[in-house]
């Protein structure tokens, strides 16, 4: 077996140990260079297989309850685990098992449990792969299942699992005028180009060149919305790592990027470089902001619950623990970012969460306490909007399971929130028809 393989497997399974044994999410362990040893490749392939592990745990967990008589250490469960799904998904059996037997045989304190690892992989590779098919979607986990099954009903939340489990293609955002054909690849119906099997992102045309950048088709639409005009002065609030910036400055307005991550903003930083695109950029507190504005984005920090395509890891990892802090911040910044804007002005209230009580909650609540706001849902009725996501408080809800046929979207909320000015009367209508 090459090298780069065991390496990467190795790699994977420690992701497996992070995310499963310590609840710490996939990006924290990369972005503090648990990975950075490794040739590009061999990075890349223990992420993907890491994810796939994780989208597929319950089931894997099923195919080795049969086989194992007692719980092993979770080093070598997860390498069992991973071995199954690699078995399971077509993966040459005797590369699969000689790797995971290699992994765990090296082990300081488990290797003696190489035998069994050897012994249980191989009765996998018998039996799992066509088991494997028979078994359910895998399910979220409890704590997250029951708020979205109250939310939004069981079959939605059977279809938005379906999601999860298929994974996400890669959605693009391209420069005005950027010529991305080389690319292939299918428009979506709100604009984004989405390509199924894109390879090595570094290496695509127009990368280099700064033509285009990454960016979830749901995740493209709040700066959209937002519909800023060349020369306006605009506020992102919680802008890293700048997809959204990318979009406000490329159409062409001054955009100020605020974020209290520097680690995050390298990443913004970079992102400029490459488009050629300017913003000015500042390290601070979304509530500690002064100034006015004519046009502002608050992407609030969230639960990220609508990035589990994505992010499988985020279930595991995470209890719901924070949640309720994470809400009272975000109504926070949604109050104190309305008195930057300007009268007449506009903002974006957006969240990358399925969970209400990001989205259609806090945009409820702040209508409420707002003699000034009002919902504009005139704007959101753009090319590819189905206005059954139009929600009663005057927001576009996006889910997962929307776009199935087409590889699905991440679930977002977002409301376009106008600022009625002195010449308007401030409560003739609080939801804009
Ligand atoms: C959903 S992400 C933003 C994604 C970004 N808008 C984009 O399109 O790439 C939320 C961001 O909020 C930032 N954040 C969290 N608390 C903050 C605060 N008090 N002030 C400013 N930014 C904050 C986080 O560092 C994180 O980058």
């Amino acid at each position: 077996m090459a090298e780069s393989g065991l390496s990467a497997r190795r790699s994977a399974v420690y992701l497996l140990d992070q995310v499963l044994g310590e609840g710490r999410l996939m990006a924290e362990c990369l972005s503090a260079g648990s990975l950075d040893r490794l040739a590009p490749e061999d990075r890349a392939r223990a992420q993907r297989l890491a994810l796939q592990t994780l989208r597929g745990l319950e089931r894997a967990d099923r195919l080795l309850q049969k086989h194992l008589r007692k719980n092993p250490p979770l080093m070598v469960r997860n390498a069992l685990r991973l071995g199954t799904v690699e078995l399971c998904q077509g993966e040459a059996a005797h590369g699969v098992v000689n790797a995971m037997v290699q992994i765990v045989g090296a082990h300081k304190r488990h290797g003696q449990l190489k035998g069994m690892v050897n012994a249980v992989l191989r009765k996998i590779a018998a039996d799992g792969p066509e088991a494997w098919t028979r078994l359910r979607v895998p399910r979220l986990p409890k704590w997250l299942r029951g708020s979205l099954v109250s939310a939004w009903g069981a079959k939605a939340v059977a279809a938005m699992e379906t999601a999860h489990f298929a994974g996400a293609p890669l959605d693009i955002t391209g420069k005005p005028g950027a010529d991305l054909t080389a690319l292939g690849g299918e428009v979506v119906p709100t604009g984004s180009l989405r390509l199924a099997t894109p390879g090595q992102v570094t290496a695509l045309p127009g990368y280099a060149a700064g033509d285009w950048w990454i960016q979830d088709a749901a995740a493209a639409l709040p700066a959209s919305l937002l519909a800023v005009q060349p020369g306006e002065r605009v506020l992102d609030l919680c802008a890293a790592p700048g997809g959204k910036t990318l979009q406000l400055a490329a159409a062409g307005a001054e955009v100020v990027a605020v974020d209290s991550s520097e680690q995050r903003l390298k990443r913004l930083h970079e992102n400029l470089t490459r488009t050629g695109l300017k913003a000015d950029v500042r390290v601070g507190d979304a509530l500690k902001q002064s100034g006015r504005y004519d046009a502002l984005l608050l992407d609030a920090p969230c639960s990220a619950t609508g990035t589990i395509r994505r992010h499988p890891d985020l279930p595991h990892a995470k209890d719901g623990s924070e949640f309720a802090a994470l809400i009272g911040l975000q109504a926070e910044m949604l109050a104190h970012a309305w008195t930057l804007l300007r009268p007449g002005g506009r903002m974006v209230f957006c969240t990358c969460s399925l969970l209400p009580d990001e989205g259609e909650v806090q945009v409820e609540e702040a209508l409420a306490a707002h003699d000034d706001m009002q919902a504009d849902r005139a704007a959101l009725l753009r090319p590819g909007i189905d206005p059954n996501w139009i929600t009663d408080e005057g927001g576009l809800r996006l889910r997962p399971d929307y776009w199935s046929s087409r590889g699905g979207m991440d679930g977002f909320y977002m409301a376009v929130l106008r600022k009625v000015g002195s010449a308007q009367s401030p409560r003739i209508d609080k939801k804009l028809s």
